[in-house]
Order: C-alpha cells, then structure tokens, then sequence
C-alpha cells in the first residue's frame, strides 16, 4: 500500500495569552496509507483532534512535517487541498451542516467540488444507506446518526483520497454507532481512500481498524496491526487502555484503572510522559523520553 498521508515528528501548539503554552502535540508521527484504516485513540485532551486539525490546516504546525501523496504540506497543513484530497467528518453533525439548505444542495456542492457531473446528490444518499428521496428536506427533519450520513455523504462527494473523522460517532445513539463507523469504513476502503478514524471508543475502532495508534500526551506511543495489538499491547499505557497490565512479576494482571489524571500538556513531566502513571517504571524512565516506535517505551527499546 503506498503512502497517502506521513506525519513526522509533528509538534502544535496552542497559545493563549496570558496562558502557559500548550503544547498538545509533542513531536508525533503516524502515516495512514492508500485503502487503510488508522484509529487514532487516547484519552480526552490527549491531542488527537488537534493532530487531525493540523493535518487539515486548522491548527498551524509548529515543527515537524506533514506530507500528503508525497508532497510536504507544513507548516500550513492540507487546507489548499481539502476541496479535493481531504474531507473530514466532524464529530458534531448538527454543528457541520448549514440548518437553511436543503441536504441534496449541500452534497451538490461536494461533487462541483471533484467536477463530478454525473452523480446526484441522491446517489450519494443512497450510497450512505438513505433514501433518495431526503435531498429535498433540511437538516433539522433527521435525527443525529441520519445526519452524520449526510455529512459523510456530503463529504464523499468530494471523492476524497483521505477521510478523517473527529470523533464522528461520539455524539450518536448507541445503536448508530457502530454502524455509522462501519459504513465510513466500508466507503472510504471501497473508493481505494484511506481512513483516519478518532474516537475514544476502543471497541469500534477494533471493528473497523486495520492498524491502531495510541496517543498520550501529545505523542503515539504504540503503533500496529489492530489484531496485534489487541492480542499483545506492549506499551503499559496500551494495556490500561485495553485492561490488561500484567504485573512487574509477571504474575497476574493489575485493574486497568490507572493511578493519578493525565498530566496537563503545558507542564508534561520530565522523562517519559507516562511515568508518573506507569506501573512498570524504571530509572531511565524518569530522565528521558523514549523517542522511538513502534512502542515508545524503554521496555520495548530496539535493540
Ligand atoms: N484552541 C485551544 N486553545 C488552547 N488549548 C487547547 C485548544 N484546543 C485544545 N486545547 C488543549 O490541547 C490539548 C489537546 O486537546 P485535543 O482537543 O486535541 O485533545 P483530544 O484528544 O482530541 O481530546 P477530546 O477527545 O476531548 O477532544 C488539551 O489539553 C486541550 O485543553
């Protein structure tokens, strides 16, 4: 598969005056290749909306680089190419659609958008499971998961090669959800896309993801094949993440609950960002960060 989007030791920033600089992330890496699935998860406020954000040039770079196709992107992010390359799917379906216009005017204007003058907005109604018929209403007349098909309609009209979607299924009912996810999947990998799916919500992403990266505190700290990963976590925060953190002993496996909050991003703790929190932690853990992957942990450091 070749590679659609690469990110390298990507590091934004949000200033606020008055305020400590926050740096929400703190020199990540990730590439989503043609006609994969990446889910992005972590905690709340562990910087994977404003990596999404970057890539799509609402948050400036600070370092690092972004590249799409081969083409360095930096610092201002995929904003000139979203008409085109990049469509994202936010997590708020009532907020992403213009209430006045009709849903078949809003498509419309995804497919001027990729020149496409033989599809109508009703094909791509029907593409995302919804009756032809819903390009004449508004917005307002669907409940939230038939909106997020709009909005993933509207977007796939653009033919995106790229699809993100910021956490585009926590707003739904339970019973949307998984089909919702399920259907972004099955669009993006059908059109040869790829696919970078953000959500907290580990069991969905284990559905739908071909590989999985886990982020905390600004930077990925594990990365690989979603079985793989499911089957073995090897970063302690992966474990917690998945309930599974076996003991310093080997015997045995600790509760998933982890001690202390996460660390605020404008003042991380020295070392390894993990540490304080880390079940496992060693000496070099406390004096430097381990910056490396798959598994950025001094545990798994490559030999
Ligand atoms: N516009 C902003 N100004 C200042 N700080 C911000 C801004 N946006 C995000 N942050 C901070 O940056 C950090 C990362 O936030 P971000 O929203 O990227 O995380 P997240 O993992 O997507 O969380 P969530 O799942 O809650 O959206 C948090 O500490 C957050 O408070």
């Amino acid at each position: 598969m070749s590679s659609l989007l690469k990110i390298d030791d990507l590091v934004v920033e949000h200033r606020t005056p008055g305020r400590p600089v926050v740096r929400a992330v703190a020199g990540a890496s990730l590439e989503v290749r043609a006609g994969e699935v990446v889910g992005l998860v972590g905690e709340s406020g562990c910087g994977k909306s404003t990596l999404a954000r970057a890539v799509v040039g609402l948050n400036r770079a600070a370092s690092g680089s972004i590249s799409f196709e081969g083409t360095p992107v930096t610092p201002l992010g995929l904003r000139r190419r979203t008409m085109t390359g990049v469509q994202m799917v936010f997590q708020d379906p009532y907020a992403s659609l213009n209430p006045r216009r009709r849903v078949g005017d809003q498509i419309a204007d995804g497919l001027r958008v990729a020149g496409d003058a033989t599809s109508s907005p009703a094909d791509l109604l029907e593409r995302v499971g919804l009756p032809r018929e819903f390009a004449s209403r508004h917005p307002h007349e669907f409940s939230g998961g038939q909106r997020q098909r709009i909005a993933i309609a509207r977007a796939l009209a653009a033919r995106p090669r790229l699809l993100i979607g910021d956490e585009p299924i926590s707003a739904l009912d339970a019973s949307a959800q998984s089909q919702v996810a399920t259907l972004m999947r099955d669009l993006a990998v059908s059109s040869g896309a790829g696919l970078l799916f953000i959500s907290h919500d580990l069991s969905v992403v284990r559905l739908i993801a071909d590989r999985i990266a886990v982020m905390y505190l600004g930077r990925i700290v594990e990365v690989g094949d979603t079985a793989e990963v499911w089957a073995e976590p090897r970063h302690p925060y992966t474990q917690a993440l998945l309930g599974a953190i076996p003991k310093p002993d080997g015997m045995g496996v600790l509760p998933a609950e982890l001690p202390g909050d996460v660390p605020d991003p404008a003042d991380p703790p020295q070392g390894c960002r993990f540490h304080p929190r880390c079940p496992l932690v060693m000496d070099v853990c406390r004096v430097k960060e381990p910056e490396f992957g798959p598994v950025a942990c001094w545990l798994h450091e490559p030999s």
